[in-house]
């Protein structure tokens, strides 16, 4: 019995038991030979038992040897096992018509034995070797997964499937949390046992007639097909999550590495194979900016957001030589003098297609694409030039604060940056203040330490940027040498109306000034908060109760009409 199942399998379809009789004695030695006397049988028996050849006459009461060569390669399932017409009909255009639908060689009746036998095993090792080369088009190579082309075909085909039974297909995009790190830290072979490893996992994540697919580096699909409802895909994407809370033995250690999953759903979020993973992908990003190791359902709005973001990015790209980015100058009030005693220099991008782009939409973007060294170094050489022939006629200003990106810190050779700049505009260095974030000095880095201080010993100001709203530590001033701290517009917003809000702007003032640093409040819109932070012995104030940022020739003016009042 088992011997009979290892070798190939052929049917032999003919409506004469002679027929039948003849082919199964030649064959019955070499194969496990399946019989089926007409064409209806022939089509069930393809189906359920997948023979590797088919013999199969041509003449046959109700259905003939063509019709049932025409349905078996239209079915994708048996499109590909080689049918051989055994028949009297024995004319060329007989011989051509069975070509022409499909078969893969033709043998006129009588038969000889040695013929049949040389023909179908021609037939099968041509099937080998198209099975071979099938399976590496079809399947990736490490994790044995199929591959993206397979796995597309298989989403083509559950869509279309879902549309005959009214169900939906769900599309699972997962991405491996810090794969490149891996990757990059540990070398290839490290990141290949982690693929390897995960594929595992997915794997047994899923049902029977679900695929899981690997779409390249590191991230891969599953699709799952005839769901009842959207929420059905969930379940899976809870137990990925949960499946990779387990360790990895990875080069002798341990190491969890979490996933970021996005889910799209057929037909609710599209219909069209190729949008339902651009939409899976979008959720997935969103995943990964929720930060990570979580799933998200795709929504209209994610799309929304990713175009807008593509769109700049293509825009971002040359707008700079194209004049598109301005500086715009925002005025700065000393408390007790009432004066102005300086500017912030505040980047604006007016976009031809986009119009009037926002610095918090665009910064992010510059900053991951690169674009942040020259858009930094335009805003820095500029920002100074201007301010400084300005300075030359108002000696009241004293200081320009410019925004420094920590991308600027780790990419490019600010202290040499700046030293050029205050070269070529003859610009003092005590007269620039340098604003950074506190992401910036999350790690404590040594370069960027190095930096902070190069620059404080050049005399610039170092002013920290958003006091209040993340990493805020006393240490971080105390370790770096910091000038000011900015308190952020966020809580200056409705401080007459949150205690809250006052007590740390309370506790930020008396702590700053505590280390002997100024302070700063930004986002001052009202005379009572103007009031309050004066009461608390505040430094300095920006917002718009004095002004909005503006141009610089509206600044100029600006100056003059105040200093004339
Ligand atoms: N609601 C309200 N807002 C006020 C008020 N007064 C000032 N603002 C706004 O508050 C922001 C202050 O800048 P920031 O905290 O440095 O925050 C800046 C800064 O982080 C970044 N940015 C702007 N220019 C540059 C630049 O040249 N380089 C870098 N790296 N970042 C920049 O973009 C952020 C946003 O800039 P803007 O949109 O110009 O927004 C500015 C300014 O227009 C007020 O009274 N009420």
């Amino acid at each position: 019995m088992t011997e009979s199942l290892d070798k190939p399998t052929v049917l032999i379809v003919d409506d004469l038991p002679d027929g039948i009789q003849v082919l199964n004695q030649i064959l019955a030695d070499e194969y496990r030979v399946l019989f089926a006397t007409n064409g209806q049988t022939a089509l069930t028996i393809t189906r359920e038992q997948k023979p590797q050849v088919i013999l199969l006459d041509v003449m046959m009461p109700d259905m003939d040897g063509y019709q049932v060569c025409r349905e078996l390669k239209a079915n994708p399932e048996t499109r590909n096992i080689p049918i051989i017409f055994i028949t009297g009909k024995d004319q060329d255009e007989d011989e051509e018509m069975g070509f022409r639908i499909g078969a893969a060689d033709y043998l006129t009746k009588p038969v000889r034995p040695t013929t049949v036998r040389v023909r179908v095993k021609n037939q099968l090792q041509l099937r080998r070797s198209e099975e071979l080369i099938l399976r590496q088009a079809l399947y990736d190579g490490l994790t044995g997964l199929p591959n993206r082309s397979l796995a597309m075909d298989r989403l083509r085909y559950a869509i279309l499937q879902e549309q005959r039974e009214y169900t939906k297909t769900g599309l699972l995009f997962i991405d491996l949390d810090n794969f490149k790190t891996i990757n990059d830290t540990l070398g290839h072979d490290a990141g290949d046992q982690v693929l390897v490893d995960a594929a595992k996992r997915l794997r047994q994540c899923i049902r029977k007639g679900d695929t899981v697919a690997r779409l390249g580096g590191d991230e891969f699909v599953i699709i799952l097909p005839r769901l009842k409802q959207v929420n059905d895909s969930i379940p899976v994407a809870e137990q990925i999550l949960r499946s990779f809370t387990q360790p990895m033995p990875i080069a002798g250690m341990d190491y969890v590495i979490s996933t970021s999953i996005g889910i799209a759903i057929s037909p609710d979020d599209s219909n069209d194979y190729k949008q339902l993973l651009v939409n899976a992908d979008t959720a997935m990003y969103q995943s990964k900016n929720a930060g990570r190791n979580n799933y998200h359902l795709f929504n209209e709005k994610m799309n929304q957001h990713v175009n807008r973001r593509m769109q700049m990015e293509t825009h971002l790209h040359g707008a700079l030589e194209r004049g598109e980015l301005l500086i715009y100058y925002q005025p700065i009030v000393d408390v007790l003098s009432n004066q102005v005693i300086g500017a912030e220099a505040l980047l604006r991008w007016n976009s031809p297609q986009l119009g009037w782009v926002s610095p918090e939409a665009f910064i992010d973007i510059a900053e991951q694409t690169g674009l942040i060294g020259p858009i930094g170094a335009f805003v820095l050489e500029q920002g100074c030039r201007q301010f400084w022939n300005l300075r030359r006629a108002d000696g009241r200003l004293l200081s320009l604060a410019v925004n420094v990106s920590p991308q600027q810190f780790r990419r490019e050779d600010l202290t040499q940056q700046v030293k050029k700049v205050l070269q070529m505009t003859g610009m003092q260095p005590g007269n620039l203040k340098l604003e950074v974030t506190e992401g910036l000095l999350l790690g404590n880095q040594d370069c960027i330490k190095d930096a902070l201080q190069t620059l404080h010993e050049m005399n610039i100001r170092l002013s920290m940027d958003d006091f209040g709203t993340g990493y805020s530590s006393l240490s971080y001033l105390r370790n770096f040498a910091f000038d000011l701290v900015k308190i952020d517009r966020s809580f200056i917003k409705e401080i007459t109306q949150r205690p809250d809000d006052e007590a740390l702007v309370t506790a930020a003032i008396a702590m700053a000034h505590g280390l002997g640093l100024e302070v700063i409040a930004e986002g001052v819109e009202t005379q009572e908060q103007m009031a309050l932070l004066t009461s608390k012995a505040c430094d300095q104030i920006q917002g718009y109760l004095f002004a909005e940022p503006m141009p610089f020739d509206n600044f100029v003016t600006w100056l003059k009409e105040k200093e004339s009042l």
